[in-house]
């Protein structure tokens, strides 16, 4: 299935006749998708054509949820929609099938998506893959196509990732990335500006999943291959937020923060925009802002706590309650607690506006999973973060926080594992009264911004990669 996007009228229009065309490929989740929609609004405004491949199954949900992703503001971004292989009934609930079925499929998409745009003159000058579509490798070698790969997550990720096989070799974890007596309570320093890493930070674990832990690990392995053969690393986060990380990869060019700034962020759920208002009401800098990014479950147990902790807090909070957010169907609150907390102390939402609400004067702390673009989100707005981390990169991410940038305090579990609802007060108590993490903040926010500016490291490193890809 074709999407109008693909039709010759829209192809051919005079003015980029002869431009630079990228086509760009990302795994159909959120957390990636997302990067990948920002990057190509960077690359668009620059005056390349920019052709994202999505799966027909995620383009439905993008535009029933964005619907502009489709209209004049997106003009320049085009989304071609590809079948991923799976039949239409399926709910792509497992992520092992959906994984499989898009290794794939993906690459006879691509192969027709660059013949057609042969025959229109629109000749792909680039492609720009996910990290973990190694395939991609063979096929632009083939065809004499530059590529570049993204990585959306952490620099801490792929330091680690890109030590793999130096860590087997040590004995530190095995082949499975399973760690080994010899790195339980030891750490690891993967690079002189990352915290210590410990058994409790390796990015591909998943409590609880054991498919899909294997699978990150997978595809983390096959990362550090893939990455020593394209000509670059795109990466969401900026320069001087690790230096140290990149001076040890040659190819990487960070780019971010990514930014929709104002553009529909490509999201999987509809945006309830009433919370911008409500953040209106409130005075600056009193709002807790809970959200847990696309994947990450809470048991009720935990929705329970984060509840009353919120409660006993006794500050205003805005909480996004996505479907799915427990194991079962959807959150339900403690006896009494929606008549207890009146509208205009506690909202919740089923999504939001995330780079928005946070940009917001009334925002003082930011509860997160810890997912990179969430982190992003809050670094590049100056918004202190209280880490709550569910999986893979999250832990890492939670130390880099918390220990590397110093913007963060996490949250710990008791005896029992859980987190509970004094934990959760103290802790976002702490998190507002301290005025050296939120100075903190700021200088990260600034450097974020400083990186963005003409002349900064992001706009450098993007102006030199448009300039590479137009050769
Ligand atoms: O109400 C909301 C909540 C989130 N977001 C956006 O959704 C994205 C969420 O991404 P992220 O914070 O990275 O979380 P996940 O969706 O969980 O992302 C997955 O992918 C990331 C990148 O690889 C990893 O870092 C995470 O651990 C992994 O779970 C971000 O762009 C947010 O701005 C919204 O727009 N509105």
């Amino acid at each position: 299935m074709e999407h109008r996007q693909l039709t010759s009228s829209n192809l051919e229009r005079p003015d980029q006749e002869k431009a630079t065309h990228v086509v760009l490929v990302s795994y159909p989740i959120q957390g990636h998708v997302a990067p990948f929609i920002k990057l190509s609004y960077q690359l668009a405004s620059r005056g390349i054509k920019v052709t994202l491949v999505v799966t027909e199954f995620l383009h439905a949900r993008l535009m029933a949820s964005q619907p502009e992703l489709d209209g004049e503001q997106c003009d320049q971004v085009r989304l071609v929609a590809v079948p991923d292989g799976l039949p239409e009934e399926d709910p792509r609930s497992d992520e092992r099938k959906v994984g499989e079925s898009i290794f794939k499929v993906m690459p006879g998409h691509l192969k027709n998506l660059l013949n057609k745009a042969n025959l229109e003159g629109n000749q792909v000058t680039c492609i720009i893959a996910d990290a973990i579509f190694g395939w991609a490798l063979e096929f632009a070698e083939k065809r004499e196509i530059k590529l570049a790969m993204f990585w959306p997550s952490t620099p801490g990720g792929l330091a680690l990732a890109l030590s793999i096989p130096k860590l087997i070799e040590a004995g530190i974890i095995d082949s499975n990335g399973t760690p080994t007596p010899t790195m339980k309570g030891n750490k690891v320093q993967l690079s002189p500006d990352l915290p210590p890493l410990t058994d409790g930070d390796l990015v591909w674990s998943y409590p609880g999943n054991q498919i899909a832990q294997k699978m990150i690990f997978q595809s983390l392995f096959s990362i550090q291959q893939n990455l020593e053969k394209c000509c670059w690393i795109l990466c969401n986060w900026f320069h001087e937020l690790n230096p140290l990380v990149g001076d040890t990869i040659p190819n990487i060019l960070p780019l971010g923060p990514l930014l929709a700034n104002g553009k529909p962020a490509g999201t999987f759920w509809p945006e309830d925009s009433t919370c911008l208002s409500w953040l209106d009401r409130q005075p600056p800098r009193s709002v807790i802002y809970v959200a847990f990014g696309s994947i990450a479950k809470h048991s009720q147990h935990q929705i329970d706590e984060l509840a009353l902790g919120l409660e006993l807090l006794g500050r205003p909070f805005l909480w996004v309650n996505r479907s799915a957010l427990t194991s079962g169907s959807s959150s339900k609150f403690p006896d009494g607690y929606e008549k207890r907390i009146p509208a205009s102390h506690g909202k919740m939402v089923p999504w939001a506006p995330q780079e928005k609400v946070l940009a917001h004067p009334s925002v003082a702390c930011f509860l997160s999973h810890c997912g990179w673009n969430s982190t992003m989100d809050g670094i590049s707005t100056g918004v202190p973060i209280l880490c709550w981390p569910n999986f893979a990169d999250q832990f890492y991410n939670r130390s880099c926080i918390c220990d590397g940038y110093k913007v963060g305090l996490c949250l710990n579990p008791d005896e029992y594992g859980i987190v509970t609802r004094h934990e959760i007060r103290r802790k976002l108590e702490n998190l507002i009264a301290d005025e050296g993490i939120r100075g903190n903040s700021m200088r990260l926010k600034e450097m974020a911004e400083e990186s963005l500016r003409k002349g900064g490291s992001s706009a450098k490193n993007l102006e030199s990669f448009i300039e590479q890809i137009k050769q």
